[in-house]
């Protein structure tokens, strides 16, 4: 049996992506404090809505996907209810697995993961590392799980920070950038239909040919910038802007604010 404590945007984000590639839903148990959100789930996926402790006591696998800020009174509270030999997958940002095992129990198995929302389209990318007394049985398990939401990368503990800054806010860049390439459109005079239609189908095909073409992003992009024409004009004013700078420096920020989150 699965249970995901807490069902907002990624414990939901997983939920509806392990169970569009298969998962019977009669195996997910679902802890959701929000009576409302508790409804629609169980009526939008089929899955049984049980409190923290009963999540805990039934689970084989346990994924704790609530707020960092909320983690510590969870893991005090369903640490009696555990079972011995449960498997704990964290996908809270910053929270370390001695975290993990000094709340839960001293040999309890935890894997800390860090997800991002393309898991709702089977297109997650997901990092794991092990806690102390994760087996590679229990990695193998973990990453069976998060597999069916897209890919999933075994790193190193420290390293999970600057993965939450890259890949787990990554989206958000994009999302950002969309919507600004979308505005400019507008301002531009263009219907905003038009214009998300020419903004997100670039972006799908430029994601797609970095996936599929094996080559550098510099690469790619020399391949779009004609001698004297509109895109070294336009990569000109990204530079004199700092754009790159500024994108370094919020990833950067990510990152430290992860590292800040384990410190409670
Ligand atoms: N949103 C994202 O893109 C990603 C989020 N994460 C991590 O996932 C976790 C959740 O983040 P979001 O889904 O964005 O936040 P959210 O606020 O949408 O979801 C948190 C959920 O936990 C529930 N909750 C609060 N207290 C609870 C309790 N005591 N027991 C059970 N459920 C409880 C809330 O009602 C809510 O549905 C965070 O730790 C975050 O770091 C990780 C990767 C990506
Ligand atoms: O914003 C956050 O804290 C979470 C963690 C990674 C993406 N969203």
């Amino acid at each position: 049996m699965i249970a995901i404590i807490g069902a907002g945007k990624m414990g939901e984000a997983l939920l509806a992506g392990m169970l569009n590639t298969g998962h019977d839903p009669a195996d997910v148990l679902v802890t959701e404090p929000r009576e409302d959100h508790a409804l629609a789930l169980r009526a939008r996926y089929g899955v049984e809505v049980v409190t923290a402790d009963e999540a805990a006591s039934r689970a084989g696998t346990l994924i704790l996907a609530l707020k960092p800020q909320d983690m510590v009174a969870l893991l005090d509270g369903i640490a009696p209810a555990l079972k011995a030999d449960c498997l704990v997958v964290s996908v809270a940002a910053g929270i370390t697995t001695a975290v993990l095992e000094k709340h839960l129990a001293a040999d309890i198995a935890v894997v800390r993961a860090m997800p991002n929302t393309p898991a709702l389209v089977g297109l997650g990318m997901t990092a794991i590392a092990a806690g102390r007394h994760a087996s590679e049985a229990d990695l193998d398990r973990a990453e069976s799980l998060l597999r069916s939401v897209g890919e999933v990368l075994r790193v190193p503990e420290a390293h999970m920070d600057t993965v939450t800054a890259l890949s787990g806010t990554g989206p958000a860049y994009f999302y950002f950038i969309a919507e600004t390439m979308i505005e400019a459109g507008v301002l531009m005079g263009m219907p905003r239909t038009t214009a998300e239609k020419l903004v997100t189908q670039t972006i799908t095909g430029s994601a797609a040919m970095l996936r599929d073409s094996g080559e550098h992003p510099v690469v790619l992009r020399e391949a779009v910038s004609s001698p004297g024409g509109t895109t070294a004009a336009a990569v000109r004013e990204l530079e004199r802007h700092g754009v790159r700078t500024a994108f370094t420096d919020a990833i950067e920020a990510a990152r430290n604010r992860s590292r800040e989150l384990s410190e409670g």
